[in-house]
């Protein structure tokens, strides 16, 4: 059993994964069963906005979830509420207190210890939103508050997204603070909601309701508060009941079209693999191993 990390984290359902006992800016936890994954910010004073070492954190936890054979489906959120003032957040996107020049500055107690000058100022919350966009899982938000500026990306980019009725808000403060999401964030957000508003949501900046995500397709689902992480767990677990290689070939199916041909690729290594277990392709192998010209008058052209 773990201990509760946010108002309405169960921790009947969940075990600390193993290593994250010292993450400081995320928490991280798997299912009793192991199956799914719990990532979610831990900064709810500053409605969870990241700095550069949240984001190391979040990539870490991230790929170990991608790497971990058992694991289906990975939870994103954000924990809370404020102990200062009560207010949730999934995200607010990067942390404005340590915004340099050349982007976010690690603190000084890091730089201290000796920095790679090219590292300095980081903007890498955009490699993890291609793990999360490339992991052969599927990603849910669970939005329990503001998701506002690189947090709004953040749930862009995942599979699936389940809104709090009572808490969540939206609200894309980019172009506010002199910064644009000119990728996933924007751009593919237009083909998710349309470009009308998504052109309104980055160029007015105004905040937006979870039904009102409901309604224009940024959110798949709205609950009631209390019922955000139970559902999150029901969705996975539903997710879990499918076979994992049509999962995995549908999300790259899904983001194909969008990809161009990094998208491409990702699919055709997964079709590859699936090439790999057939006896066409083992005759192919073993005639080469075996300086034999191949047979593959077993093998019918398929139509
Ligand atoms: C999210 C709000 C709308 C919430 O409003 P409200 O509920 O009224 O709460 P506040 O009183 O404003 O906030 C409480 C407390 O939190 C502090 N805080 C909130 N957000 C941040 C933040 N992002 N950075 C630092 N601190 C934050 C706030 O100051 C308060 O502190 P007190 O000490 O208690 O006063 C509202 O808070 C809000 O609008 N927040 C800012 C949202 C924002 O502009 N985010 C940054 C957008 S730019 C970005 O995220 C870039 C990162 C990025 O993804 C990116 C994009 C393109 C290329 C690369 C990258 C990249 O990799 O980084």
């Amino acid at each position: 059993m773990a201990s509760v990390v946010s108002e309405i984290f169960d921790p009947e359902a969940w075990v600390d994964a193993p290593g994250s006992a010292n993450l400081t800016d995320i928490t991280y936890h798997h299912d009793v069963t192991g199956r799914i994954a719990r990532i979610a910010f831990n900064r709810p004073e500053v409605r969870n906005a990241f700095r550069p070492h949240t984001v190391d954190e979040l990539y870490g936890a991230l790929e170990d979830a991608r790497t971990n054979p058992k694991i289906g489906v990975v939870l994103l959120t954000g924990n809370g509420p404020s102990a200062k003032d009560g207010g949730w957040a999934f995200c607010s996107g990067g942390d404005q207190r340590i915004r340099g020049r050349d982007g976010y500055k690690y603190s000084d107690d890091v730089t201290a210890s000796g920095i790679d000058k090219a590292r300095s100022g980081r903007l890498h919350i955009l490699e993890v939103q291609r793990l999360i966009r490339f992991m052969p899982k599927v990603v849910i938000a669970l939005v329990p508050g503001w998701a506002a500026g690189g947090g709004h990306s953040l749930n862009v980019v995942c599979d699936l997204s389940i809104a709090s009725e009572e808490h969540a808000r939206f609200k894309q403060t980019d172009a506010d603070v002199g910064s644009f999401d000119a990728g996933y964030g924007s751009a593919y957000f237009a083909k998710q909601i349309g470009q009308k508003n998504a052109r309104e949501i980055f160029f007015l900046a105004r905040e937006y309701s979870a039904q009102r995500a409901y309604e224009m397709g940024a959110v798949n689902a709205v609950v009631p508060h209390e019922q955000l992480e139970a559902t999150g767990l029901e969705w996975a677990n539903e997710i879990l009941g499918k076979s994992p290689t049509a999962i995995r070939m549908l999300k790259y199916a899904f983001n194909a079209v969008d990809d161009g041909l990094v998208g491409q690729q990702i699919f055709a290594g997964e079709a590859t693999r699936l090439a790999y277990g057939t006896d066409e392709a083992v005759e192919g192998r073993d005639s080469f191993l075996e300086k034999r010209d191949p047979d593959w008058s077993e093998f019918p052209y398929h139509y």
